[in-house]
């Protein structure tokens, strides 16, 4: 599965190496770094890519503003600048380039440690203002022996406690999905919050910014703290309070904060920065010549991965889709979306609220892609199913909780024989439909439990039916279609059971309109696919 990326916008200053690589695989890129948010709500329906980094907002209006757009890739780390509901509900990936520029952070994290420590920035503007007295208020502390608390041990957490330990810090760390044993390898004591806040002398963030991380060093936390605490945040504004900070440097609880980053960027009030206790950079910790051009040539050559259909990396929104795209998953993804159609299609067009898919056979047990392949084909063909063109493997598992569907999944190691591997889509209504892969083309193996004698092609123009058995069915039904102007390439039906019997009838084009009508008359029941 490849993708089409004929032009990519990049809205932010990035280095030219992204510009080159996608260049030299045929992309066109513009670059304008200059874009108003109406100006890029207004151009970016021009594109099938967009690149930034943090500066651009790329807002509900803007994705629904695209027409064309697949891919949004952020050249760096954090994507709170990305609403990435409204672009998986479009069925557009999100992807980032996440380790590029640990060490550039990890590495300015230390150094306003380190210069908080020394007061370096209050010396700087004292030498600046050639005031050399200033000398005897610049009294520092020692890094070593002291206490460093980091909360979030994920990339940067992990670089800035080893860089510390080699001052002789101690460093004691939180973080909900590293367990102990692993910090411990890196030289850091996990311990719950409560715990760690009066422990620290100084405390570092490195969490993403969500609803548990904003303000999550309040007024509270810093009144648990030692007289004296110094904080520093280069991971996002509003993971300290900034006004619990303001209040904590004024009382002398906290005696600095360096900071990086700010709830508004750039700050819509410089009260903090311009604080003689802070050391404020303008969101510099990725602002390295190393970094950036890590992040760039990552970037670019993800979403050149992704023409190439050779893999889905760094996406954040699109589990199925980096499964979808491995040449032996493909064919399943395919049988998945073909199976959701057929089964949609039977049960007349009607949502379903709950949809169970099974899979059957070895090869099948990790394939937690298919239910999103299944939930494509089936709303794409549900009325409920909104935008066809932005209905995707991105997209579908979303618009399938919106609509209130509950897919429920189950493995079964074996499949039933002769088959090796299997799926199966069961409605709520009792709606079942099972298909498997063979010599990579999907196939319909059966309906309602009623085996094919030869599996059924699952093709792109297909007449369902049922009908009692009887010998002169198939005549009649490729009769049926014959009569209705339409060319069927091939044929299968199920087993009889209950006197009552499936046929699955390929056509060479889209069934005409008086197919239904036509097939009425041999049939109990005529669905068209
Ligand atoms: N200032 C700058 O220029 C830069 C800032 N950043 C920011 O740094 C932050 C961290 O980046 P990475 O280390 O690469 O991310 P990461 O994903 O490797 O690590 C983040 C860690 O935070 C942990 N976490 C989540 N919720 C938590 C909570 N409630 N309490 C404690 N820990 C929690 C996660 O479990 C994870 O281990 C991100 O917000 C990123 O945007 C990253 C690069 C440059
Ligand atoms: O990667 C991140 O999360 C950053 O914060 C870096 O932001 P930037 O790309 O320098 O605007």
């Amino acid at each position: 599965m490849a993708f089409s990326l004929k032009s990519v916008l990049i809205s932010d200053e990035i280095d030219q190496k992204c510009v080159d690589i996608l260049q030299s695989n045929g992309v066109q890129v513009t670059k304008n770094t200059k874009l108003s948010k109406e100006e890029l709500v207004q151009e970016i329906a021009k594109y099938d890519g967009l690149v930034v980094r943090s500066a651009t907002k790329v807002t509900a209006d803007v994705i629904n503003a695209a027409k064309n757009l697949k891919i949004i890739g952020r050249a760096g780390t954090g994507v709170d600048n990305i609403d990435c509901d409204a672009a998986t509900k479009k069925g557009i990936i999100v992807m980032n380039t996440p380790g590029g520029n640990t060490l550039s952070a990890a590495e300015l994290t230390c150094a306003l440690i380190c210069g908080l420590s020394r007061n370096i920035h209050n010396g700087d503007r004292a030498m600046k203002t050639e005031t050399w007295s200033e000398r005897k208020k610049l009294m520092g502390n020692e890094l070593y022996g002291k206490t460093l608390a980091i909360v979030g041990l994920g990339r940067i957490g992990k670089e800035v406690a080893i860089r510390m330990q080699s001052f002789g810090m101690k460093t004691i760390g939180f973080d909900p999905i590293i367990p102990g044993e692993v910090s411990a390898e890196f030289g850091v004591e996990w311990m719950e919050l409560d715990r760690l806040w009066p422990l620290a002398d100084y405390i570092t963030v490195h969490t993403p910014l969500i609803p548990q991380t904003k303000n999550l060093i309040s007024d509270k936390v810093f009144s648990t703290c030692k007289k004296g605490i110094r904080v520093v945040n280069v991971a996002r504004g509003g993971i300290i309070d900034e006004e619990a900070l303001l209040r904590a440097l004024e009382s002398g609880q906290c005696a600095g904060a360096g900071l990086d980053v700010f709830t508004s960027e750039p700050p819509k009030d410089f009260t903090l920065a311009k604080h003689p206790k802070v050391l404020a950079t303008p969101h510099l910790g990725a602002s390295t010549v190393e970094a950036q051009e890590r992040v760039a040539v990552e970037i670019a050559e993800q979403f050149v991965d992704l023409m190439k259909g050779t893999q889905l990396f760094g996406a954040i929104n699109a589990q199925a889709m980096c499964s979808a795209l491995a040449p032996e998953t493909q064919p399943w993804v395919d049988l998945g979306q073909r199976l959701g159609a057929v089964s949609m299609a039977t049960n007349k067009g009607q949502s379903s609220k709950k949809v169970a898919v099974g899979t059957y056979g070895q090869s099948l047990k990790k394939a937690s892609y298919i239910s999103a392949a299944v939930l494509a084909g089936l709303l794409k063909n549900s009325p409920a199913g909104g935008d066809s063109a932005t209905l995707n493997l991105v997209s579908a598992p979303a618009l399938a909780k919106q609509l209130g569907v509950e897919v429920t999944t189950q493995h079964n190691d074996s499949a039933p024989s002769p088959y090796t591997a299997c799926i199966s889509v069961t409605l709520d209504n009792g709606i079942q439909v099972t298909g498997t892969c063979g010599g990579g083309a999907p196939l319909l193996t059966a309906i309602q439990g009623q085996g094919f004698q030869a599996p059924a092609p699952l093709t792109d123009n297909m007449v369902v039916f049922t009908a009692k058995g009887s010998p002169q069915l198939l005549q009649n039904a490729l009769g049926a279609v014959t009569q209705a102007g339409a060319t069927a390439c091939s044929v299968s039906l199920t087993l009889e059971k209950d006197s009552k019997v499936w046929g699955v009838i390929s056509l060479l084009q889209k069934a005409p309109a008086n197919c239904l009508d036509a097939m009425s008359k041999v049939t109990e029941a005529t669905y068209l696919v």
